[in-house]
């Protein structure tokens, strides 16, 4: 790590540029400017006036183009999606000043490292960051990837990380191939089964949480419509970036969807026999060697619902039992690719947690996951909801291979569409599910093997 005399030099003389002024890039500019870093901003040229008007009291500067940005900058962070990431290197990529360091905030490092390594000058260093999660969470103890793909000055690393430092982020150090396989390994799956699930809900034009207490109602429940509606209010490139671009996501997507759909024809004919020896298996590989308390309680989980339904009301109701047909597939997925989660702690999102927190419930909780069966084999409750689900699981798992952005977007936007008018209350009630369970989380799961 650099002295503080060294970085109150640097700070003074040194300026971080930032292209792409969207949510990540916002985070970054008012965390770097708030720390005593010069930082210096552009968006799209078209909204550099509303967005000057927007940002008038901002710490950082803003500018027109990345041609502005690129020739007073020494450390450049392109903050864009990942679909134009090639295009908006190449187009600023040359006017990077001589010595300049040069990085990226996508999600899937393969096509950044190209288009750097295509269009910028050989004298740029490259080193390059992902932050593993959302805008909205706080910066501080969540896993921050670096990646010192290019350094030829000596100073280089040094000084990303000193500036890196202001996020109190923990900083993980891979190469890029590193970091898209466990990228992949960890959100490619989660995402799927939470992108189905809202899919399927809205085929059916469902909203789960309205339906009192027989249906879609309990911890387990409100986790799913919670996380699923909070990644239905982001923007859609964002995962249609990591999935569509990542090779090895691909591959996860589609064990997802397969594993859905041999889940469910094993209910649907009822093979109880074959559909637990499976499940025991994958429940053998996942959890096998877990101890302890589990993540999740069932105190901290129904606080956090959508409805306005409160089981005390209704002593006679009793909760349908639901097949968990999302949860189950993932762990089957896991056990599939030979995936161990815990492997992956270290760079988790705070989702990641979350589902793998819900799964581990499932699976462990006592009686729970018998109790699943039981109701997927001998209660047909969820089944015209399972077949929704494991149709969207496949549509999800055939536009990603397709690699098609526009079907995806207009897939992401008619689901997103559906919940709009609950997607703030939604991410309010996410917001604080999340934050409890993140905090609960620290003392249970293990951040590193
Ligand atoms: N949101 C998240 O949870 C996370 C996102 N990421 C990754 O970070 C990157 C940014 O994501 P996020 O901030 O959420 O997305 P946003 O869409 O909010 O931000 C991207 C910004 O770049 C702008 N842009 C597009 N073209 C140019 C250009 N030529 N010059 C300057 N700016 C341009 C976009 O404008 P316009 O909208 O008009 O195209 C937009 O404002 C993505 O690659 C994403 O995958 C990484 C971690 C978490
Ligand atoms: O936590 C998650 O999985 C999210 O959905 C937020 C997110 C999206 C994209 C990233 O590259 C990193 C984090």
């Amino acid at each position: 790590m650099a002295s503080q005399e060294k970085i109150k030099q640097w700070k003074a003389t040194k300026v971080i540029g930032i292209i792409g002024l969207g949510d990540m890039g916002l985070l970054y500019a008012n965390k770097f400017s708030d720390a005593g870093w010069k930082v210096i901003c552009c968006d799209r040229e078209e909204f550099y006036d509303e967005l000057k008007e927007k940002h008038a009291s901002a710490k950082f500067e803003l500018v027109k183009n990345g041609h502005l940005v690129s020739r007073k900058s020494d450390y450049i962070i392109y903050s864009v999606e990942a679909s134009n990431i090639s295009k908006i290197v190449a187009m600023y990529g040359p006017s990077s000043k001589v010595g300049t360091i040069v990085g990226g905030q996508t999600s899937c490092k393969l096509p950044e490292i190209e288009a750097f390594e295509q269009y910028l000058p050989k004298d740029c260093d490259i080193i390059t960051v992902h932050s593993l999660h959302g805008p909205k969470v706080n910066t501080e103890g969540q896993p921050l990837v670096v990646i010192n793909h290019r350094s030829q000055y000596p100073e280089s690393f040094e000084f990303v990380n000193s500036v890196m430092s202001c996020l109190k982020s923990k900083q993980v150090y891979l190469t890029y191939e590193e970091h898209d396989k466990i990228t992949a390994d960890t959100q490619a799956v989660t995402h799927a089964a939470f992108l189905s699930m809202g899919s399927a809900w809205a085929k059916i034009k469902l909203y789960p949480w309205t339906l009192g207490i027989n249906k879609w109602y309990g911890g387990l429940e409100n986790v799913k419509v919670n996380i699923s509606l909070r990644i239905y209010s982001n923007k859609w490139h964002v995962y249609a970036g990591l999935a569509i671009t990542n090779p090895s996501a691909h591959q996860q997507i589609l064990q997802y969807a397969t594993s859905a759909t041999e889940l469910f024809s094993l209910m649907i004919d009822n093979r109880e026999q074959e559909l637990t020896d499976r499940l025991l298996k994958a429940k053998q590989f996942v959890f096998g060697k877990h101890t302890g308390l589990l993540l999740l309680d069932d105190t901290i989980l129904e606080k956090y619902s959508l409805s306005k339904n409160n089981i005390g009301d209704n002593t006679n109701s009793k909760p349908l039992p639901n097949s968990h047909l999302s949860l189950l597939a993932i762990v089957d997925s896991w056990f599939q690719l030979g995936i161990d989660p815990y492997d992956h702690m270290i760079c988790s999102t705070p989702l990641f947690r979350i589902f793998l927190g819900v799964s581990e419930y499932l699976f462990l909780k006592p009686g729970l996951l018998k109790q699943t069966i039981d109701a997927a084999i001998h209660d047909k409750s969820f089944i015209k909801d399972d077949l929704e689900f494991v149709i969207s699981a496949r549509e999800w798992s055939s536009v990603v291979s397709f690699a098609n952005f526009e079907i995806y977007k207009k897939q992401f936007q008619s689901v997103q569409k559906f919940f709009e008018p609950m997607l703030p209350e939604a991410n309010r009630i996410g917001n604080e599910m999340i934050k409890t369970i993140l905090s609960h989380s620290k003392e249970r799961l293990p951040v590193e093997k």
